[in-house]
């Protein structure tokens, strides 16, 4: 799964790449294995940076600063990685992360290698990157036509590829020097004809704007909302609501299958483009990923939860008809603490409904360590086991000689419930039932969700019994699958159909045939990649950047997604602080030539020979300013500037100019915000215009067959021309109030024209 975000800011000397960073900080319970971002400067120039790890591993303030440009994307990924075969391989693993890192990791489609991190870029037709959430179940097929037909060179195995190079063929196919709405809006179309699967999509070309889009059945989550500002409006796409609430972006509205919506700096273009699909959003996304505080296709995921809650509380008293002996409802995890970084807890809002509904005491039994990532989204099956163990911590006053209802929001593999059964025993319960919001999982995932094996599902092929006796439980509940729909059809009863494969095994795009699925299968199941760990992958071309060394050396102190968390935050801030000043150093002496390094010795030197009394750290801080300041000659650095939002990275916040937004700023409607701005563009318009005629009076070239004739009448036309301009200038300077500074000019201007004269009439 991952977590997709475009921005466009409507002031160009602000930085994007901020509030892309926030952005992908509260997806983040959406992917934790790579992130990146790609701006576009001024000049239509693409910046990025790209890498293995969680949002605050990959982005610091120096890579965030480098973003330049007031436009850009974002995007998180999970990934998927292999298991590992015992214990003592893990642990040899986690020693040498590095080399962990670089040969286990998979995703939904492709390899783990950081090349195959998202956003993707080509430079043909135009300059464009994607990024994308979701699974092309088609990708073998797209590849080979993109080959044979379109002569594109596919260099990794993501298909986030296959959607950039499949958009870029057809936009190149318009044959167009310049590109307008409708070219991007054909272009789209035919993506959606070429491309079978689960997909919503953001783009960027350079120079032109800011594009979203999603598949024709609306599979996965994308919306967009705009913000109005001193400076403009602001428009942002992302996969959750949250983000834009969050960021003070209102007139949220889902992106509608088959839609495309194209924002340039002058206007905010959509059509829907196909009409054959219907939206069938995945119902995964209400029962596990989303976040609850967002709202997805206009149902609340957390009133969804609610209402799961409800359902599976007569499930339970179906289930357990007049035995019921439960003691105490306890959902799977509680977080330790509340922030914006925190995952949700998913199941802990179904498990307050349950308790309400049974009238049976709630308890919060198991806390959760916030610093161990979602484990069903991490690598390999000994790894999540591991990772369930060191995130959720059993209260024993809570399950001592009770009967224990334990509610989670769904049973994957197992891992989870099978512990948690165990840490609820150890704890002391006497009994320990286990309930599920969803349903049970029996079938894979091809639409974004890494569960490609039906092997490794504990529901395949087991009943209930089974099942409970798998886990070590007394008894498992779960959700019947209808009433999992009417808990999310009753907030939107216009949706008909919910993508729920993995319950039903019915896929809504059509084109998963049993081969696709064996394929998938042998491919990505957790033996097939813990196979793959023995093959040297050599890194493909990609366009990642040059922070392979601090990143791998973050995942090597914080493990995989926390995993391996003996976190030491001081050191860790030390450290990175220490990077980063050398690296600004070594840019820095890298981007200056010689001359400007001997003079801004020179200037340092002078400068610490004033500063001699204050201190050593004093001084080094203030040539580093110095430099900063130089090298803004270079590349000129706009201020980092935040808007309705604080950030909670110290870093950046002392670097940063917070700007709170009043009531006053939101005011102003769209389209008064429109009307302001075409009157202003026309005005300035106008005045270029009058400035240039001043100047069209030169005249034109001749032509070259006609010069040697007319070229002694050229010289004088020229030189009359220059009297006449002399004249003009001599005009405005008169009118100029400030007589006295122009009095010399004017002098100078005379004597000009005298000359000019006299040569005339020599003539
Ligand atoms: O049966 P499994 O294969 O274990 O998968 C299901 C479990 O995975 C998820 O937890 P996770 O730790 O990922 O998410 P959370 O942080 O939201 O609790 C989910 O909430 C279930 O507990
Ligand atoms: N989880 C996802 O949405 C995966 C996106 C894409 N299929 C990839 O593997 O990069």
């Amino acid at each position: 799964m991952c977590g997709i975000i475009a921005l466009l800011l409507s002031n160009p000397d602000i930085l994007a790449s901020v509030e892309l960073f926030e952005g992908l900080q509260i997806l983040q319970h959406r992917g934790q294995d790579a992130a990146g971002i790609v701006t576009c400067g001024h000049k239509g120039r693409l910046y990025q940076c790209k890498e293995n790890g969680m949002v605050r591993d990959v982005f610091d303030q120096e890579n965030l600063q480098n973003l330049i440009g007031s436009l850009g994307i974002g995007h998180e990924i999970l990934k998927e990685a292999s298991s590992l075969v015992d214990e003592l391989s893990f642990v040899i693993h986690i020693l040498t992360f590095h080399i962990f890192i670089n040969l286990v990791r998979y995703p939904t489609a492709g390899t783990s290698s950081k090349s195959e991190a998202q956003p993707f870029y080509v430079n043909s037709p135009y300059g464009m990157v994607l990024a994308h959430n979701g699974n092309l179940v088609n990708a073998e097929e797209l590849k080979n036509s993109l080959d044979v037909r379109a002569h594109r060179h596919i260099n990794t195995d993501s298909d986030s590829e296959l959607l950039l190079n499949t958009f870029a063929d057809n936009l190149q196919q318009t044959g167009k020097f310049r590109i307008y709405e409708e070219d991007i809006f054909t272009a789209i179309k035919g993506l959606y004809e070429q491309c079978i699967g689960g997909y919503a999509c953001v783009a960027m070309i350079a120079g032109f704007g800011i594009i979203g889009f999603r598949d024709p059945h609306g599979v996965r989550p994308i919306c967009y909302g705009t913000r109005v500002n001193h400076d403009g409006f602001d428009f942002m796409f992302a996969s959750e609501s949250v983000v834009l609430d969050n960021l003070g972006f209102t007139e949220v509205k889902d992106i509608s299958p088959g839609e495309a919506v194209i924002v340039t700096k002058q206007a905010i273009t959509k059509r829907k483009l196909v009409h054959w699909g219907e939206l069938t959003p995945c119902i995964f996304e209400y029962v596990y990923f989303a976040r609850p505080d967002s709202v997805i296709d206009g149902i609340s995921v957390y009133r969804s939860r609610l209402e799961m809650g409800e359902h599976l509380a007569n499930q339970v008293v179906k289930k357990c008809g007049k035995n019921l002996d439960i003691d105490v409802v306890i959902p799977k995890g509680t977080n330790q603490f509340l922030d914006r970084e925190n995952v949700p807890d998913t199941s802990r809002v179904a498990a307050l409904q349950v308790s309400h509904k049974l009238k049976i005491a709630y308890r919060e039994g198991f806390i959760k360590n916030r610093y161990v990532g979602r484990t069903f989204i991490m690598p390999g099956q000994q790894m999540r086991r591991k990772s369930v163990r060191r995130k959720l911590n059993a209260m024993a006053l809570e399950f001592v000689d009770k009967n224990v209802l334990i509610v989670d929001d769904s049973i994957v593999r197992g891992t989870t419930s099978k512990e948690i059964v165990q840490m609820a025993r150890d704890a002391g319960a006497k009994k320990v039932y286990f309930a599920s919001c969803a349903p049970p999982v029996r079938y894979p995932n091809v639409y974004g969700i890494d569960m490609p094996s039906r092997q490794e599902l504990v529901a395949f092929g087991r009943d209930d019994d089974l099942i409970a006796k798998e886990i070590g439980a007394d008894m498992v509940i779960y959700q019947d699958l209808n009433d999992l729909i009417a808990s999310c059809q009753k907030f939107n009863p216009n949706i008909t159909v919910f993508d729920c494969s993995v319950f039903n095994g019915h896929y809504v795009t059509g084109g998963v045939t049993n081969e696709y699925l064996d394929r998938l299968e042998k491919s990505r199941s957790d033996l097939a990649k813990s196979s793959r760990e023995n093959l040297h992958s050599p890194e493909a071309i990609g366009l990642h950047n040059l922070r392979h060394t601090s990143s791998q050396a973050s995942l090597e102190r914080n493990g995989w997604n926390g995993v391996n968390d003996q976190i030491n935050m001081e050191e860790t801030s030390r450290q990175r602080k220490e990077r980063l000043k050398a690296t600004r150093k070594r840019k820095l002496a890298s981007s200056k030539s010689e001359e400007q390094a001997s003079e801004e010795q020179a200037s340092e030197e002078q400068a610490s020979k004033e500063q001699v009394s204050k201190e050593q750290a004093s001084e080094e801080q203030a040539s580093e300013e110095q430099a900063v300041e130089e090298a803004s000659n270079i590349v000129k650095k706009p201020i980092l500037k935040f808007r309705n939002y604080t950030p909670s990275n110290e870093e950046i916040k002392t670097a940063a100019k917070i700007h709170i937004a009043t009531p006053n700023d939101l005011d102003e409607t769209l389209e008064k915000h429109v009307d302001r701005i075409t009157k202003e563009v026309e005005e300035t318009e106008k005045a270029k215009r009058e400035e240039e005629d001043l100047f069209n009076l030169a005249p034109k070239k001749p032509n070259w067959d006609l010069k040697r004739d007319v070229e002694k009448k050229l010289a004088k036309l020229e030189r009359k021309t220059q009297a006449s301009i002399a004249h003009l200038i001599k005009a405005r300077l008169q009118s100029d109030s400030a007589e006295n500074t122009s009095i010399g000019l004017i002098d100078a201007v005379n004597a000009q024209q005298k000359a000019d004269l006299e040569d005339n009439d020599s003539d």
